[in-house]
C-alpha cells in the first residue's frame, strides 16, 4: 500500500502528516511504528492523520499516534502543524478551524504572521480525570520515583501530564526519571513527564519526556501544562514564554475554568510517498 505523506515539525517536535480525506489509509500500530522509525521508516515523534469530520459543527477530525503505535488524545505542536497542513493542501481556505480530537474540540487559527494560535481548551485539574491515583486534588502532590520523592502537579490538557519544578532543566534527570514517571502505577493511562525551570515571572524553560515517544525537542501540551502548573503554584503570571530545546512558545492562561491559548510556529519540511507494506 502506497501512502502520500508530509513531514512537518513544531519546534523540532516532528510529525508525519497523512491526508486521509483524499486517500484511504489503513493504519495498524505496527505500521505506525514502522513509519515513525528513524532508521527503517520516515521518522517522527508522532503521526498525525487528517480525516473528514464525523459531526456537523467541526471542519475536520485529527487523530494522533505516538511513535510507539499508541493512539492518544491530544497534541499541541501537532495542532499547529495540522492547520498549516490543511491550508497548504488546499483542504480548506478557512484560517480558523474547529477540529475534533479524541479529547474534544480544539480551535487552531493561522495568524497573518504565519504563526498559529490554538485554543487548547480548559485544563483538567481533578486527579481522577487526569487520570492520577490520589485521594486529593491538591496542586502539589508527592510522587515516589525510584529512590526520590518528587513534587508533581497532575494536569490534563486532554492528555495527561505530571509536571515538576527543577532548579536547572539542563541537569534534570529527564531520561531516567521521565521513563519511570511515564509508567508510574499512579498514572493508569501513563503520562507525559515535564521538568520546568523558572527564569522569571513570564518565562520558563521546559523539557518533556513524552509518553510513547521519549524526550522530544518540544511538547505543546507539555508547555500548556507547565504554564498551568507555575501559575497555579503562584510562581509565574500569564502570559508565559516557554523555552524548549527546539524553540519558544507563548502561552496565555486566565486561571481555573479558562482555556489555555498557545501560539507558535508550524513548519513543512518535505513531502513524499512510501510503501507501508
Ligand atoms: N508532542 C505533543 C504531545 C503528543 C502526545 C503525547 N506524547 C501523549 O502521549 O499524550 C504535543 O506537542 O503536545
Amino acid at each position: 500500500m502506497r501512502l502520500r505523506f508530509t513531514k512537518m515539525h513544531g519546534l523540532g517536535n516532528d510529525f508525519v502528516v497523512i491526508d486521509a480525506v483524499r486517500q484511504s489509509v489503513d493504519l495498524t500500530p505496527e505500521r505506525v511504528r514502522r513509519l515513525a522509525d528513524r532508521h527503517f521508516g520516515i521518522g517522527c515523534d508522532q503521526l498525525l492523520v487528517v480525516e473528514e469530520a464525523t459531526r456537523p459543527d467541526v471542519d475536520f477530525r485529527y487523530r494522533i499516534f505516538n511513535a510507539d503505535g499508541g493512539e492518544v488524545e491530544q497534541c499541541g505542536n501537532g495542532a499547529r502543524c495540522f492547520v498549516r497542513f490543511v491550508h497548504e493542501q488546499g483542504l480548506t481556505a478557512k484560517r480558523e478551524i474547529r477540529v475534533e480530537t479524541r479529547s474534544g474540540i480544539i480551535a487552531p487559527r493561522l495568524e497573518d504572521d504565519g504563526l498559529v494560535t490554538v485554543d487548547m481548551g480548559v485544563p483538567v485539574l481533578e486527579a481522577a480525570r487526569v487520570p492520577f491515583v490520589s485521594d486529593s486534588d491538591a496542586v502539589v502532590q508527592p510522587l515516589q520515583v525510584g529512590d526520590a520523592s518528587v513534587a508533581i502537579t497532575a494536569v490534563s490538557m486532554g492528555n495527561p501530564h505530571a509536571v515538576q519544578v527543577v532548579a536547572d532543566v539542563d541537569a534534570a534527570p529527564v531520561a531516567a526519571q521521565g521513563a519511570l514517571i511515564e509508567r508510574h502505577p499512579r498514572f493508569p493511562a501513563r503520562v507525559n513527564a515535564g521538568f520546568v525551570q523558572l527564569v522569571d515571572a513570564h518565562r520558563i524553560r521546559l523539557r518533556v519526556f513524552e509518553r510513547g515517544a521519549g524526550e522530544t525537542l518540544a511538547c505543546g501540551t507539555g508547555a500548556c501544562a507547565a504554564v498551568v502548573t507555575v501559575i497555579l503554584r503562584e510562581l509565574a503570571q500569564s502570559p508565559v514564554r516557554v523555552e524548549t530545546r527546539g524553540g519558544e512558545l507563548d502561552i496565555a492562561w486566565g486561571g481555573p475554568g479558562q482555556p489555555v491559548l498557545m501560539t507558535g510556529p508550524a513548519v513543512t519540511v518535505f513531502a513524499g510517498e512510501i510503501d507501508i507494506d
